[in-house]
């Protein structure tokens, strides 16, 4: 992806979070939407009112299928992140809300139901947007109205939205930005006193990952690593739902105790969906879903992370071979994929605490780890 296009997709980004307007360009039919969780009543209005058809709430099938305007559909059915539309009768009755965010205190299916029309497939522009309102933090729902392709009403350009082009946000083919080493410094830590931290930057502007290095990894031989995303409240609060806390320190532990090894931590908050949806996310946890359905439910996939990066640091570090300290599959298929050899999977559990144990026995029944 040139750099031109990556600045571009990230000020789009930018809008979306800032209650701006985007256009996806798509040779089908060009998709102006606003995020309705950023966006100001005066901005929904003025969308509401641009082509004589209502706006449209613009969430996936799955989403549609958990608010209850859908058949309901299986967790693993591919047609769930398919986008779909539903005219909002009345943008000024914040019931369609209910339909784009479960964390709002809802009053059943007939409220939905009076406040968006019948359900429609979307296209290639819609399904953008979607994925443009993940990369950007943001609930998986937008409000839109369609244009004719390639044309921009004097209303639409009064929204003064971020052009871009559909195709660029085609599921699973977004191209990560590629990393530069851009600092490096020695930070001792409690438990490897000999640890440096060098910072990468990718290069479409996202945020900066990390690579721990502690002691001397071998240079000429496998070294233990692990790709540890980022969760600020186990992390750093010692939250008790997850294990992450201790898997990264138990990590960097391990690896002292070896001699050496590499910890990635990346910038991927909650399983990549960043931390205000993993707190919403916690939020349905406590109304009795489990970690995998309140990703479901709020539109998300039940991971979200792009492993290429961590596989990039890697090799920006010297060190193709690896072994891989985590229960989690997917981490070692990934970094596979993306040329790295994982010799071992070294199993890196820690025992349930009283708080996380549902969280640790649903990773393992619908995720695959081993536990
Ligand atoms: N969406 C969501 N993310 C969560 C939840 N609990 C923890 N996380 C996030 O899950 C990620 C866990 O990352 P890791 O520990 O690297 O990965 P893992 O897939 O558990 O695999 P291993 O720990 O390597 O076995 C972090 O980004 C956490 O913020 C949750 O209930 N929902
Ligand atoms: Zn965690």
């Amino acid at each position: 992806m040139s750099e031109a296009t990556e600045r571009r997709l990230q000020r789009a980004q930018a809008e979306l979070r800032a209650g701006g307007a985007v256009l996806l360009r798509d040779d089908q039919a060009d998709v102006l939407a606003l995020s309705p969780e950023r966006a100001s009543p005066d901005r929904l209005a003025a969308l509401a009112i641009l082509t004589g058809a209502p706006a449209d709430l613009l969430i996936s099938r799955r989403r549609a299928a958990l608010a209850g305007l859908v058949a309901p559909i299986e967790a693993d059915d591919p047609r769930g992140v398919e986008p779909v539309a539903a005219p909002i009768r009345d943008i000024s009755d914040p019931a369609w809300r209910l339909a784009a965010d479960p964390t709002r205190s809802d009053d059943g299916t007939a409220a939905r139901e009076r406040a968006l029309g019948r359900l429609r497939p979307a296209g290639r522009a819609s399904a953008a947007a979607i994925a443009l309102a993940k990369r950007a933090g943001l609930l998986p729902a937008l409000v839109s109205v369609e244009l004719p392709s390639g044309r921009l009403p004097g209303g639409a350009s009064a929204l003064d939205p971020v052009i871009i082009e559909a195709k660029l946000l085609k599921e699973g083919q977004i191209a990560a930005g590629r990393l530069k080493r851009v600092a490096e410094a020695r930070v001792p830590l409690a438990d490897a006193e000999n640890c440096r931290i060098i910072a990468f930057r990718p290069s479409d502007g996202g945020p900066e990952h990390l690579a721990i290095v502690v002691g001397e990894p071998a240079a000429d031989a496998p070294i233990l690593a692990r790709l540890h995303s980022e969760c600020f409240t186990g992390d750093l609060l010692g939250s008790l739902r997850c294990d992450c806390g201790e898997q990264l320190k138990g990590a960097i532990r391990t690896m002292a105790a070896a001699g050496g090894g590499v910890v990635l931590y990346m910038a991927q908050e909650g399983r990549g969906i960043g931390l205000i949806n993993k707190l919403r996310a916690y939020d349905l946890q406590d109304r009795g879903l489990d970690t995998v359905d309140a990703n479901l439910a709020l539109g998300f996939e039940a991971d979200e992370r792009d492993f290429r990066p961590a596989a990039e640091m890697l090799r920006a570090l010297g060190h193709q071979r690896i072994r891989l300290l985590t229960n989690n599959p997917a981490k070692v298929q990934a970094l596979g994929a993306h040329g790295i050899e994982v010799v071992e999977r070294v199993p890196h559990a820690f025992p349930a605490n009283g708080h996380n144990a549902g969280y640790l026995s649903t990773k393992a029944r619908r995720a695959g780890h081993m536990l």
